[in-house]
Formats: C-alpha cells, sequence, structure tokens
C-alpha cells in the first residue's frame, strides 16, 4: 500500500491539501491523495506511486465521488504511462474499479485516447506518457470550469424559489470540493447561496453507512463558515413535514438518458419525500456524469458493497451481531418525474426529459459514448 504523509493542520478555510494532485519526479511519478476515509479526523495524504495502489484507493473510497473518480481515473492512465507499464491493462483495471459512477471510464478514455492518438502520430513512450498528462489535466481544468458554472446556474434556479429568509437546503452524501477539481456540485451551489447572504440552513444527511455528510460535507460546510447541522438520515422526513426544507440539492453518479438519477444510497426516499411535500428535488451534475448510452435508470449497474459497511465500525463495536447478514447498496436510483431539474454547466434542464438532457449534452465537444461508459470525443 501507498506511504502516507501526515500534513499538519493548519485551520484553513479549505482542507490543507487538494483532494488530488499529480507528484512529479523526483517525488513522483504519483497520483497524491487526501485520504477520504481519514478524515475530518486527519488530514493525510496519500502517495499512489502505481496503477494498483490508486485502484485499492479507489475501491476503498480514499477517493471519491464521480468528477473526482473521472480525474483520478484520468491521471491513473497518465501514471502507468510515466511509469511504462501496460496503459492499455491500467485503463481496464482504472475503468472497472468501481461500477456506477460513469465519470471514471469518462476520465481514462480521455487519457487513453489521448496516449493513443499520440503513439498513433509516432510519438515515443515519453511524449505519450505528457500528452496523456496534459489530457489528465485538461479533465481536472475542466471539471473547476464546470463546478463554478453549475454554481452560477444553481444560485440562479433558487433565486426563483425566493422563501423569505434565505434558503433551507437539504443534502445528501458529500459533493463538495473533495470530488472535484474545484468546488463541487451541488455543495458548490449551496456554497455560492452562502456567499450570497441567502443560505439560512444547509441540513446535512449523515449519510450511512460511510458518514460521507457528517464526515466530509460537515468538515467542507464548517471550513467554510456555513450555517449547517448534521442530521440522521431517517430524520430527513420530520423536517420535511414541520416545513424546514426549502429544496433538495443532491449530486448524481451516473444519469441515464431518460433522465433516471444514479446518486447515493438514500437519494431515492428524498425524492419520494420532496414529492409528497412539493418541495423541489434537484441534481447538480457535470455533463460528464450524463451518459446517453445509459437508456433507463433499469440500465444503471448499482454498485453492491460488503455487508461488513454496514454492521460494523472501523475501530469501535460492531453495530450488528457478528455474521449479520447485511444489504449494502452504494446508490439507488431516482426516476426523471421525481426530478425537478438537474443542473450542469450548460445549463438546466427541467422538466427533465430526454430531448431536454441530449440538448444539454449536444453543448459539450464530448458527444455521446459508444458502450455506456462515458462521453466520448466526435
Ligand atoms: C458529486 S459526487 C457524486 C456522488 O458520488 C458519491 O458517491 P461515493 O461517495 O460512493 O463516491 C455520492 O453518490 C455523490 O452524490
Amino acid at each position: 500500500m501507498a506511504e502516507r504523509h501526515e500534513v499538519p493542520e493548519t485551520g484553513a478555510a479549505a482542507p490543507v491539501v487538494p483532494s488530488l494532485r499529480w507528484a512529479d519526479p523526483p517525488e513522483g511519478p504519483a497520483v497524491v491523495l487526501l485520504d477520504q476515509t481519514r478524515l475530518p479526523a486527519e488530514e493525510t495524504e496519500l502517495v499512489c506511486a502505481d496503477v494498483p495502489q490508486l485502484v485499492a484507493a479507489i475501491r476503498a473510497l480514499a477517493v471519491r465521488g464521480a468528477p473526482l473518480l473521472g480525474i483520478a481515473g484520468a491521471y491513473g492512465v497518465a501514471l502507468a504511462a510515466a511509469r511504462g507499464d501496460d496503459v492499455a491493462a491500467a485503463a481496464e483495471a482504472l475503468a472497472h474499479a468501481r461500477p456506477t459512477a460513469v465519470n471514471l471510464g469518462y476520465g481514462v478514455r480521455r487519457a487513453s485516447d489521448a496516449h493513443r492518438a499520440a503513439s498513433d502520430a509516432g510519438a515515443g513512450p515519453e511524449a505519450a506518457a505528457s500528452a496523456a498528462l496534459a489530457e489528465a489535466r485538461a479533465v481536472h481544468a475542466e471539471d473547476a470550469d464546470a463546478s463554478a458554472r453549475m454554481a452560477r446556474h444553481g444560485l440562479a434556479l433558487l433565486g426563483e424559489l425566493r422563501p423569505e429568509g434565505g434558503h433551507r437546503i437539504l443534502t445528501h452524501c458529500n459533493t463538495g470540493a473533495l470530488v472535484s477539481g474545484g468546488e463541487g456540485t451541488a455543495l458548490a451551489v449551496a456554497l455560492a447561496a452562502h456567499r450570497a447572504g441567502a443560505l439560512r440552513r444547509l441540513w446535512v444527511d449523515e449519510t450511512r453507512p460511510l458518514l460521507q455528510g457528517a464526515r466530509l460535507t460537515a468538515y467542507e460546510a464548517a471550513r467554510a463558515g456555513m450555517p449547517y447541522t448534521v442530521l440522521a438520515d431517517g430524520a430527513a422526513g420530520s423536517l420535511f413535514a414541520a416545513g424546514e426544507v426549502d429544496a433538495v440539492l443532491i449530486g448524481a453518479d451516473r444519469i441515464a438518458a431518460d433522465g433516471s438519477v444514479a446518486n447515493k444510497v438514500g437519494s431515492y426516499p428524498l425524492a419520494v419525500l420532496a414529492r409528497h411535500h412539493r418541495v423541489p428535488f434537484v441534481v447538480v451534475a457535470p455533463l460528464s456524469t450524463v451518459d446517453p448510452a445509459t437508456a433507463g435508470g433499469a440500465d444503471i449497474v448499482v454498485e453492491q458493497r460488503p455487508g461488513r459497511e454496514v454492521t460494523e465500525f472501523p475501530g469501535a463495536l460492531p453495530v450488528a451481531p457478528a455474521g449479520a447478514p447485511a444489504y449494502n447498496p452504494a446508490f439507488d436510483v431516482t426516476p426523471a418525474e421525481l426530478v425537478t431539474a438537474i443542473v450542469t454547466e450548460a445549463g438546466v434542464a427541467s422538466p427533465v426529459t430526454r430531448d431536454g438532457l441530449a440538448k444539454l449534452c449536444s453543448t459539450s465537444r464530448w458527444s455521446t459514448s459508444r458502450s455506456g461508459n462515458g462521453m466520448m470525443a466526435e
């Protein structure tokens, strides 16, 4: 396993270190991650000096979140090329490290295509490796730009709701700077509302079983000075019933052509609650999360994770009898008819229709994919 570097706490508003960075020689080549399994207690870097170490980090959610998985996948291909490893084998291992977030395949494909194009054009191994790294950096930069655009589009959408005293936003899982080249997706919109003085409360679902909300969204909200409150996932219903939620903002891992949205497990129940209580349910995701080659929600592969994530807390007493069978889907799928709007860097689709999504995707220089693993160059 890669060595860990302790990073001193500075108390800064943002994480001390970026969620992911490329390390050049003499330190590298390596993909260096802010290990999200250690947050919020420790801000430690995880140095992935080869692709097997990066694949293990992806599977363990040391690096996570759809947009960041795309960035990690791209840098992983660049790492294999820089090491002189088998790039095709590395790309295959990376693309299949987690099945639901389409961004992972998208990022791997971007860097792989750049490497192949350079090689086909007669470039030697070093030049082809440089081409893959340049494409990974482009994927990284494009995600940062997409994050800023989504924040603007999302804030404008919230502005149309105009609740007295500011927005009370409920969010699920973690969708901030920790999962992005920029400030995130849904949480970037909430942060923009906060900066505009229009955020009254951020309700943070703890998000069992891995607690991305309580551990990571609370960590980011606290550092940004946002008015936030953590809650048990099961408490969300009573907030809706009390009229304490003005909008739900969540991210996505894969959006099918029909507008079905795969996102962290627990998202679908929030969509049902939102519909029952007539609260807008808004998905915020970059176009790299839209997969026109996946026809509908039933076609989305939902990652099933080990049951021990439900029955055990690392370092604590088990929360269930030894050997208790557990059901642990990492995601669920919300049908388009329960989604009020999808906010992307290219604009907002509302209502969510196949044609509306296709129109947003047509604004991207990446057209539909060939095999459901993300959007492709034309
Ligand atoms: C904007 S991140 C998208 C998405 O990724 C998270 O899943 P995980 O923590 O398992 O990587 C969650 O579903 C977020 O909404």
